[in-house]
């Protein structure tokens, strides 16, 4: 699913109406019914709700949802910030249906003292005995609003923020610059949930607009209509890759053998959740090569799953004859994905053998964790030209891959991301807020599932293991299924934070909640696409 710029969604609709010939009342209807929909499912018992709407066209999508839900018993009013002859175009027209069509009251406000009057009569703040709203709709500007909100729309925020009535934002919380990547903004309105249209624009997937859910609705326009933008689209999207069943004659020879190569003595654990979380994810075969040391723990973590005893130097870590010349080849027989780093440690021959590794073998790998380490100040030595080589670095990880600082990491992620991914060819998963998936050819993924609870140690080594189980699955895929690996990976741990504590949830836990993950589905029954938040 493509991630929108406000001018970008402007030259969908531009597209959709001269191209497509379908008018934008036709789209203002079905966004304004969307909002509408969204709202009744989300307060079934919300009798009186209140649209506080502007004279654009966000104010238009309200002004039909307001009509719609009074259509369907509601008691609805409306809100204007503005007269009535000064609402324009498509909205214009939706102003004189909801007026023909329905009882609802319009408020027209032209000044602090009568936003506060309608505020009242309409009951968002509630005064005396008489029942207050139960429900607030923000569509006061959308995509057509630059920052900062001002006058009568910034004495409205101020109104309503403090008060604990719950609103649904239309397309973006009213304050909100629609290509912010911003995690936060200031001077926006509050929002317990969000509902956009056709595609998610760059605040959708970068912001934290409301603790509640994100959706996008379909409203008319064709994909065609839709520009490639600038190569940014939403992860969620390369889910369906896993959707399709297993064939009745499928076989473990099928879906993959992945090879976990790491542990070191102290670090066990770290290449058992990673072959753990690659055997949940549905992988034929895993096997852990770890040094012999620790090869019973790692043994012991499941019963299916398989050990290679490793050599090991003095300092407990994996030495490096294990990968030179025909043990490299007899390690790697009928494996097809390899996942290097969880547990590996940065002592005695480890580094040299991640780096024997990707030279040595064209197999598809993953390196995480202390494989990223070995090619820190050696970044030359990453090429993924011609094969499948996935990093998957914190960005503690990317600061020492790139010798910038964090913050440096930090301050654009997006386009340093995307050059690192097509100078050296590979495929780069920059974790941590928004996680990024940037491709060798340029297009970048925005993740939105996770939460705070995989802020903890094991989180890095499970994700390993879902990618190198969806590369073996999907190897003619590797675009989607790693994209969908990080989209399932923090699905998995939002299912997890709900039947559990965020304290509580483990990364071991997360991958108990897999199925839950590969079961969801992005689109609803209502064709609302949920890109933030659980239903
Ligand atoms: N396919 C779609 O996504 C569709 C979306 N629709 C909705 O249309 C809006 C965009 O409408 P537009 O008329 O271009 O702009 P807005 O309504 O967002 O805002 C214009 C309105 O707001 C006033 N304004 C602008 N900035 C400020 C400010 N800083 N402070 C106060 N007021 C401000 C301005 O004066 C105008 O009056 C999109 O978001 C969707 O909700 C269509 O319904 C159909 C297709
Ligand atoms: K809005």
């Amino acid at each position: 699913m493509r991630v929108l710029t406000a001018a970008q969604m402007g030259e969908t609709d531009r597209r959709t109406v001269q191209e497509f010939n379908t008018p934008l009342g036709v789209l203002m209807e079905a966004a304004g019914q969307a909002v509408a929909t969204f709202s009744r499912r989300r307060y079934p018992k919300a009798e009186r709700i209140v649209g506080l709407c502007g004279k654009g066209n966000n104010g238009g999508d309200g002004l039909v949802a307001a009509r719609v839900l009074s259509a369907a018993g509601v008691a609805a009013s409306v809100i204007l910030l503005g007269r009535s002859e000064e609402v324009k175009g498509e909205a214009a027209a939706a102003l004189a249906r909801l007026r023909e069509e329905s009882s609802v009251v319009v408020h027209e406000v032209t000044d602090e003292e009568g936003l506060k009057r309608a505020f009242e009569e309409t009951g968002v703040i509630q005064t005396g005995a008489k029942p207050g709203a139960d429900l607030l709709l923000d569509a006061l500007v959308g995509t057509g609003f630059r920052p900062p909100l001002r006058g009568l729309a910034a004495a409205a925020r101020n109104l309503v923020n403090p008060l604990s009535i719950p609103v649904i934002a239309v397309d973006v919380p009213s304050g909100w610059d629609a290509d912010s990547t911003e995690q936060t903004v200031e001077g926006a309105f509050r929002a317990d949930g969000v509902v956009t249209f056709t595609a998610p624009k760059l605040a959708h997937v970068f912001g934290y607009m409301t603790a509640g859910p994100v959706v996008v609705a379909e409203i008319g326009s064709p994909e065609e209509a839709i520009p490639e933008g600038d190569g940014l689209s939403w992860t969620g999207g390369s889910k369906a890759v896993a959707e399709k069943p297993r064939g009745p004659n499928s076989n473990k020879g099928k879906f993959g053998h992945v090879l976990v190569i790491g542990g070191s003595y102290g670090t066990a654990g770290a290449p058992g959740m990673a072959s753990l979380a690659a055997l949940r994810t549905g992988a034929g075969l895993v096997t852990a090569g770890v040094p012999r040391s620790v090869v019973d723990v790692v043994a012991g973590v499941t019963p299916e799953l398989m050990v290679m005893p490793l050599e090991e130097g003095p300092e407990g870590a994996i030495a490096l004859a294990n990968v030179q010349g025909q043990h490299l080849e007899a390690m790697l027989k009928r494996i097809t994905v390899v996942a290097v780093g969880p547990g590996l440690s940065q002592r005695g021959e480890a580094g040299a053998v991640v780096r024997q590794l990707v030279a040595g073998t064209k197999t598809p790998m993953v390196v995480d964790a202390d494989g990223l380490n070995a090619f820190d100040g050696r970044a030359d030595l990453l090429d993924g030209t011609g094969r499948t080589l996935v990093l998957t670095p914190h960005p503690g990880e990317m600061a020492r891959l790139t010798g910038l600082t964090v913050q440096g990491v930090e301050a654009h992620r997006v386009r340093l991301a995307r050059r690192f991914a097509t100078d050296h060819q590979l495929t780069l998963v920059l974790k941590g807020w928004r996680t990024l998936v940037a491709h060798p050819d340029g297009r970048v993924a925005v993740n939105t599932t996770g939460n705070p609870a995989m802020s903890k140690g094991g989180s890095g080594d499970i994700l390993t293991g879902i990618i190198a189980a969806m590369l073996g699955q999907y190897p003619d895929d590797v675009a989607r299924a790693v994209e969908a690996a990080v989209y399932l990976h923090g699905l998995a741990a939002d299912f997890a934070t709900r039947a559990m504590d965020e304290h509580t949830v483990l990364a071991t836990d997360t991958v108990m909640h897999l199925s839950d993950a590969f079961r969801y589905r992005v689109r609803d029954e209502d064709g609302l696409s949920w890109i933030c938040g659980l239903r």
